[in-house]
């Protein structure tokens, strides 16, 4: 079967979304689709996010420790206040550059390298407290889902796993004196952030399989949307998608482009002599010739609708489409099919050929309902032959 270089049959469109309520609701919608850029729909929505989660969470903690800071309630020493107004900018920036379009890879990053140094620094500084040390259990799964990759993912547990039992080993870290307490530490944190390794490895494999689930359903799809499933030819939508095409870069190719648009002829009474079956076999039939005959690379074949099928192909001269034409006739007569009427012994078709003018016929209707004029009057003059389109 002929193929045409590249089908696409595309459907997308954004879900619909409640409006969200309230005050409150609405800053929430806000600010997690970075004001309103981004909606279900869009493909790095979750990843988009996440990223406004973790930033405006982190807008909150900065924000909270300047006010102990100024407050006085935590010493105001010089290093606090520079870490706390840079996590403060950074948190800021990000979720404002996602506002204004920033690429998600780049806010991605930042906000990785941020969430690294400051969970690495907590467990320097703070190591003494127990809660601190849980902080980083929650790095290597936010790590994975922030970059989308799960080589990075791994190798970010793989950092932190190895960072934090140096800590334990070299002396930081809860119940310092308790070698035993120290080794679980080491282990627990091991085993924890190596479990969740082995889970994002899992699902990344089923994200994968998901994937290419999907891409074999919508190949599927397409496949069903664009051809004819009785003889495996494309159908009519495709043939309007084609022409369109070839219509287009009409200009850049010396060649002629050719339509050929062909019936059968009689068909009804060949249904009605040899049942309905019998003519889906002989539509089947009419395909194969129509293919063998039209076999170049850039031929393509379609059925149009019922019995009728039409051919889209390129000739050096006028008369090089019209040896086709006559190809396909006699093929279809040389199949010897023994017709149910009429002046023919065997079945024949009557077709109308478009030699498409550069110029005119600049649509694909147009080119369509002047090969159709052609056809009907290769039908009015007897059947089994083909006629030219009028210029
Ligand atoms: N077996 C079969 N018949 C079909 C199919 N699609 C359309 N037809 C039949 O094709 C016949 C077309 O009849 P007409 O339009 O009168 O054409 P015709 O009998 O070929 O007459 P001319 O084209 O004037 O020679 C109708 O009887 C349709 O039922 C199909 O998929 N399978």
């Amino acid at each position: 079967m002929n193929r045409p270089e590249r089908i696409l049959v595309e459907s997308h469109g954004p879900k619909a979304i409640d409006p969200p309520r309230g005050v409150f609701g609405r800053f929430w919608r806000d600010l997690m689709t970075s004001g309103g850029r981004t909606d279900e729909s869009c493909p790095d929505f979750l990843r988009i996010t996440l990223l406004n989660l973790v930033q405006s969470t982190g807008v909150l903690i900065w924000g909270l420790f300047l006010l102990l800071l100024l407050s006085g309630v935590l010493e105001p020493r010089p290093g606090r206040l520079i870490i706390d107004a840079a996590g403060l900018v950074i948190a800021l920036s990000v979720i404002i550059g996602l506002r204004r379009g920033i690429s998600v890879p780049v806010a991605a990053h930042v906000t990785h390298a941020f969430l690294f140094l400051g969970l690495l620094g907590l467990s320097f500084t703070r190591a003494q407290n127990p809660l601190t040390m849980t902080l980083p259990l929650i790095y290597p799964a936010l790590a994975f889902l922030l970059l989308d990759d799960i080589r990075r993912g791994l190798a970010g547990t793989l950092l932190m796993t190895a960072g934090l039992n140096i800590l334990l080993s070299s002396g930081f870290g809860p119940n310092l004196r308790d070698s035993d307490m120290l080794l679980d530490g080491a282990l627990t944190i091991t085993v924890v952030m190596m479990f969740q390794a082995a889970v994002m490895a899992l699902y990344v494999h089923h994200r994968k399989q998901s994937t290419s689930l999907l891409r074999a359903v919508s190949v599927q799809l397409n496949e069903l949307a664009s051809h004819d499933p009785l003889t495996g030819l494309y159908n009519r939508r495709t043939f309007f998608e084609v022409l369109e095409r070839e219509l287009a870069r009409r200009d850049e190719d010396k060649r002629l482009l050719a339509f050929l648009l062909f019936d059968v002829d009689h068909f009804k009474a060949y249904n009605d002599t040899y049942g309905h079956p019998k003519g889906d076999e002989l539509l089947k039939r009419l395909a194969g010739i129509a293919s063998s005959v039209f076999s170049r690379g850039e031929d393509v074949v379609f059925r149009l609708g019922g019995e009728e099928f039409g051919v889209v192909f390129h000739t050096e001269t006028p008369e090089q489409a019209a040896d086709m034409a006559d190809r396909l006739l006699a093929g279809v007569e040389a199949m010897g099919e023994p017709a149910p009427s009429g002046p023919h012994a065997y079945v024949t078709v009557s077709a109308g050929l478009n030699l498409m003018a550069k110029g005119h016929d600049t649509t694909a209707n147009q080119v369509y309902s002047r090969a159709d004029q052609a056809l009907y009057r290769a039908k009015q003059d007897g059947r089994a032959r083909w006629c030219h389109a009028s210029p």
